[in-house]
C-alpha cells in the first residue's frame, strides 16, 4: 500500500466513527452552518493569489512546525495579504484538526479552504459547520461519479470547490464537475516526487472555466511568475512559510516581493 492508500483506509474507519458519534443534524445546528461564504475562486481573480496553508507535519517532511497557535498563523497569514488560508484538518498524518479550522475562521475574513481526504458528504457537512469556505476534492482517490456528487454537495451549502489532479487522466474525470478552480498537484502523493514542471505540463489542457491553481513545493516568487505565464491564478504555498519562525511575516514578505516582480 502507498502512503496515499494508507490514509483513505483510515479515513474510511474516522468518518464511521464520527457518523455514530456526531449526527449530521448536530453539525447542521451549528451556528457555523448557515453563514454566507466568501469565494475563494473570485479572491484568487483580485489577490495576490497567495493561498497560504497551515500545515505541522506531513508524511513527506514529518515536523515542519508545532509551536504556533493556529490562530497567529492564519492572522499572520491574513495581515500578508493572501488570497486564502488553507487549514488542513487531518490528524493522523499532517497533525490538524477541525478545532483549527475553527479557530482559524474565529480569527480571520479571508476564504478558507478545508484541507482534508473527502471521501464521504459528511465530512462537507463537517466542513461547512467548522467555518469553511472551500473544500477541496482529491481525483486520485475518488471516482467520476463521487467527485460530481461531492462537489454538488459542497455546492448546495454555498462552499467552493477546489479539484486536485496530479496527471491528465485524472484531469479528464474532471471536467464534468461543478468545481470552481483546478489544482495541479506538483507532488505526487503516492511518491513525493515534486516538480512545477507538472503544473506547465498540464495547463494548457485545463478548460478556462476554472481557475487555474498551482500546488505544492513552491518557494520563491519566481516561480510564481513562470506560472502566471501559463495562467496560473492560485498558488497554494505550505511549508516555505511554515518552516519559519514567523509564517505571517515570511508570507508578508514573499508578496511584497511578488508584488515588486509582476
Ligand atoms: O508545503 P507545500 O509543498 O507548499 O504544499 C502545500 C500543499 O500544496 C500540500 O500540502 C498539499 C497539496 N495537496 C494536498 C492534499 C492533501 C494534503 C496536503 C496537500
Amino acid at each position: 500500500m502507498n502512503i496515499l492508500d494508507k490514509i483513505i483506509a483510515d479515513k474510511f474507519k474516522e468518518v464511521e466513527l464520527k457518523k455514530s458519534l456526531i449526527p449530521v443534524s448536530q453539525l447542521e445546528s451549528s451556528v457555523l452552518f448557515d453563514r454566507k461564504c466568501f469565494s475563494l475562486a473570485e479572491n484568487l481573480k483580485s489577490g495576490s493569489g497567495i493561498i497560504a496553508e497551515h500545515k505541522r507535519r506531513s508524511p513527506s517532511k514529518s515536523v515542519i512546525n508545532q509551536s504556533h497557535n493556529v490562530q497567529d498563523v492564519t492572522k499572520g497569514y491574513e495581515d500578508a495579504e493572501v488570497s486564502g488560508i488553507s487549514v488542513l484538518t487531518d490528524g493522523k498524518y499532517f497533525g490538524g484538526s477541525l478545532e483549527d479550522l475553527l479557530y482559524a475562521r474565529a480569527s480571520v475574513e479571508t476564504p478558507i479552504l478545508r484541507k482534508e481526504f473527502m471521501i464521504d458528504k459528511y465530512q462537507v457537512t463537517e466542513a461547512k459547520a467548522y467555518g469553511a469556505d472551500a473544500i477541496l476534492l482529491i481525483a486520485a482517490v475518488l471516482t467520476e461519479e463521487q467527485l460530481i456528487y461531492l462537489a454538488n454537495s459542497a455546492k448546495e451549502l454555498g462552499m467552493d470547490v477546489l479539484l486536485e489532479i496530479h496527471n491528465e487522466e485524472e484531469l479528464q474525470k474532471s471536467l464534468k464537475v461543478k468545481a470552481d478552480m483546478i489544482g495541479v498537484n506538483n507532488r505526487n502523493l503516492k511518491t513525493f516526487e515534486v516538480s512545477i514542471e507538472n503544473s506547465k505540463k498540464l495547463a494548457e489542457l485545463i478548460p478556462n472555466e476554472f481557475v487555474k491553481v498551482s500546488e505544492s513545493g513552491i518557494s520563491n516568487t519566481s516561480a510564481i511568475a513562470d506560472l502566471k505565464n501559463y495562467g496560473y491564478q492560485g498558488f497554494l504555498i505550505g511549508e516555505n512559510f511554515m518552516k519559519t519562525d514567523n509564517p505571517g511575516a515570511a508570507a508578508k514578505e514573499f508578496i511584497t516581493e511578488l508584488k515588486s516582480i509582476v
